[in-house]
């Protein structure tokens, strides 16, 4: 497998090329130069398989012979070290939790894979690498997590101040040794433009190996397509599959468009978003308009220029009328999640996260006209990631995970610094 750019200005690369570069030099973003196609019998015979094995054959589609089998099935094993539950909250309404991981969110999955297969490049190569990471409250945390203590690769993991929820904050700011956190006065959007512009910085990013954690990075998005064969796998005899994908920065649902193309049955997906409606916008009139984020509940959603946009119109040939189609969007705002919260809560006991109250809404909203169908959506994070917000509404305490309250009692420390890449340059030359 070989993976281009979106902007198609630089020669093709290999898989660990793709993930060492993060992003390419025409600032486009990597893509697979054919998305495989899975057997029928694969799909025959996935209700019978285990999570692991499924991974394996997903995952060796895009990677090929880079990384030997023993090795990437290692890869996958330690990734999924823990369960990915699909609950039911209604009839035919199912939660996939994706938060048993050790930051409590989905993005544990994608950071613990592109962790495992950087060590694994690096370990022949001896190479050293410093890793930039943008985030809007839970990638950080899975970064820092997943890459901590990882010899020859630093982390420097840049948060927008005060628009993260505290929990975030503390998981961020308090590992220490080679994990290093920067609370930007700017927005998510502004992180990641600072990211981004020094990974275009051809100089900069010879000098200090600079790679990408987010989801610009394949190897981030690639493990977060395991998770939808894995719900099919155990919902295929239930209905026609609807997946509501609540979306920031569309890594997510990017990932299950892949699978939806590998050949995994999904018959409708849906892109569900907080007030910073981008796609949902674009998806009514054709315009991609990004702009300043605005902050909300689902902080983690909060973002104004979605990188994975463009990855979704490769998907989709560069069609306006053809992803249409292929994803309905809806955005609701902080009344509405918070409603919801408090409404599933009291109807059923399930306790939903700001985000996957989004996800939950786009999918009820979607299924009221399509009645046959079975719904999943995805919960992203645990909602005791957002105690200060979901406390109040449900008016009563959420129990917190104790890997979470282990963050909780530790002492924050971060660097404050504008939004600005010589704030972001005299960082790098300290480090
Ligand atoms: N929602 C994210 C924002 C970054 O997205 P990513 O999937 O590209 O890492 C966060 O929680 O940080």
């Amino acid at each position: 497998m070989r993976y281009y750019s979106t902007n198609r200005q630089v020669p093709e690369v290999s898989y660990e090329d793709a993930i060492f570069n993060g992003l390419p030099d025409d600032n486009g973003l990597y893509m697979p130069d054919h998305i495989p196609k899975l057997s029928a019998e694969f799909f025959e015979n996935i209700g019978d398989m285990k999570l692991h094995d499924i991974a394996y054959e997903v995952a060796s589609q895009f990677i090929g012979e880079e990384i030997p089998e023993a090795d990437l099935r290692r890869i996958v094993e330690e990734t999924l070290s823990f369960e990915l539950p699909v609950v039911e909250v209604e009839d035919k309404v199912y939660s996939l939790e994706l938060y048993h991981g050790p930051t409590c969110a989905f993005k544990d999955v994608g950071a613990r894979f592109l962790a495992r297969c950087l060590s694994y490049f690096s370990a022949k190569s001896d190479k050293k690498s410093t890793i930039l990471v943008a985030t809007s409250g839970d990638t950080g945390a899975a970064v820092g997590s997943g890459f901590f203590g990882v010899e020859n690769i630093d982390v420097i993991i840049l948060y927008p101040k005060g628009k993260i929820s505290k929990i975030q904050e503390q998981q961020l700011t308090t590992f220490g040794q080679n994990i290093q956190a920067l609370e930007v006065r700017g927005t998510f959007d502004d992180c990641q433009k600072m990211v981004k512009d020094a990974f275009l910085n051809k100089e900069l990013k010879e000098k200090y190996n600079l790679t990408s954690a987010n989801s610009i990075n394949m190897a981030r998005l690639i493990p977060q397509s395991f998770y939808y064969f894995w719900t099919y796998a155990l919902l295929k005899d239930q209905g026609d599959l609807v997946v509501s994908v609540p979306s920031g920065n569309f890594g997510n649902l990017t990932a299950g468009l892949l699978a939806q193309k590998m050949g995994l049955p999904v018959k409708q997906f849906v892109a569900s978003t907080n007030v910073n409606d981008i796609v949902p916008s674009y998806l009514t009139t054709g315009e991609f308009t990004p702009r300043p984020s605005t902050s909300t509940i689902s902080n983690a959603m909060d973002v104004g220029n979605p990188s994975n946009f463009y990855r979704m119109k490769e998907v989709f040939g560069s069609s306006w009328e053809a992803m249409k189609e292929g994803v309905k969007g809806y955005a609701y705002d902080d009344k509405q999640t918070a409603e919801t919260v408090k409404q599933v809560y009291q109807a059923t006991d399930y306790l939903l996260d700001p985000h996957g109250a989004v996800g939950y809404l786009g999918l009820k909203e979607y299924m009221k006209d399509h009645k046959g169908s079975v719904g999943v959506f995805l919960e992203t994070a645990h909602p005791a990631k957002f105690g200060d917000v979901v406390e109040p509404i449900i008016q009563q305490p959420v129990e917190m995970p104790e890997r979470l309250a282990e963050f909780a009692k530790r002492t924050k420390v971060a660097t404050e610094i504008d939004a600005t890449q010589e704030e972001l340059i005299k960082i790098l030359e300290k480090a």
